[in-house]
């Protein structure tokens, strides 16, 4: 799905140059949860940003599909850790936005949107403003409304980061279901390693700035997972490992 390859950006010119990712390798497979963990400011969300075609690389190769990626597109849907729903537009609305873009008939949009709502658990909110509802709602509409565009890929960069640990648990969980259900394929990035071992079948750990990926590390934890897996001896184990390499890149 994903293929990146050398990949480097760097930022300025002259003395004021800053590599943030240099020759990046990476595959995300079709359907793969893939996390992405590192030290902060080791490029993780430059790497996102080049992906999602916000930001132009400086060397290398990032296809999607096969396909170069020049821009922005609809075969990718970004959740940010910021809210970033239209205010002014309803639980409804806001789900089916991009569906509305794309000129598809009234009745068939209200029907996914409703379809998606309901997955992120929000029946019964559709008609609320995003001002009525919890930073945890928040983010499960920005999770629906990607899902109701059917991008072949999501890319989420740090998307409960601002979310209270209890809020962040119900949303790991939720994520965990949608995927299940779904399936799409997703880039995630954080910076807790208990949410990358969670959610993730591989954890790609990178290295200090400028940033590589220096091991890409399955999770052969059995699912359907829940935080609940978190106490698991399995668990715990994988978390001793990834948190060996990062505490001897972060030195
Ligand atoms: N627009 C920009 N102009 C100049 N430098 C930038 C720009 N964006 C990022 N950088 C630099 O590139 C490096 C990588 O930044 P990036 O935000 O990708 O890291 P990160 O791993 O996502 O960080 P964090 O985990 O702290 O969010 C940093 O040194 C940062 O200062």
């Amino acid at each position: 799905m994903l293929e990146i390859v050398n990949l480097t950006k760097t930022y300025g010119t002259g003395e004021n140059t800053v590599t943030a990712v240099d020759k990046v390798n990476m595959h995300v497979a079709k359907g793969e949860l893939a996390v992405v963990v590192g030290p902060s400011g080791c490029g993780k969300s430059t790497l996102l940003n080049i992906v999602a075609g916000l930001e132009p690389r400086t060397s290398g190769e990032a296809r999607i599909m096969g396909r170069d990626i020049q821009g922005p597109g609809a075969d990718r849907g970004m959740v940010f850790q910021s809210y970033t729903l239209f205010p002014w537009l309803t639980v409804q609305q806001n789900v089916e936005f991009g569906l509305r873009i794309k000129k598809m008939p009234a009745a068939q949009r209200a029907e996914i949107a409703r379809h998606y709502v309901k997955l992120v658990g929000l029946e019964g909110r559709e008609k609320a403003l995003p001002k009525e509802l919890s930073g945890g709602m928040k983010q499960r509409v920005a999770i629906a409304r990607v899902l109701a565009n059917k991008p072949e890929m999501l890319l989420m960069d740090e998307p409960f980061g601002a979310l209270d640990a209890q809020t962040r648990l119900l949303c790991q969980d939720l994520l965990l279901d949608v995927w299940r259900d779904e399936r799409p394929t997703i880039l995630f990035i954080t910076h807790d390693i208990d949410e990358a071992i969670l959610l993730a079948d591989t954890v790609s750990i990178m290295s200090r700035r400028p940033g590589r990926i220096i091991e890409k590390i399955p999770i052969p934890i059995e699912r359907p997972r829940n935080h609940r897996t978190m106490l698991e001896k399995e668990f715990t184990d994988m978390k001793k490992t990834i948190m060996e390499t990062l505490w001897h890149e972060i030195g």
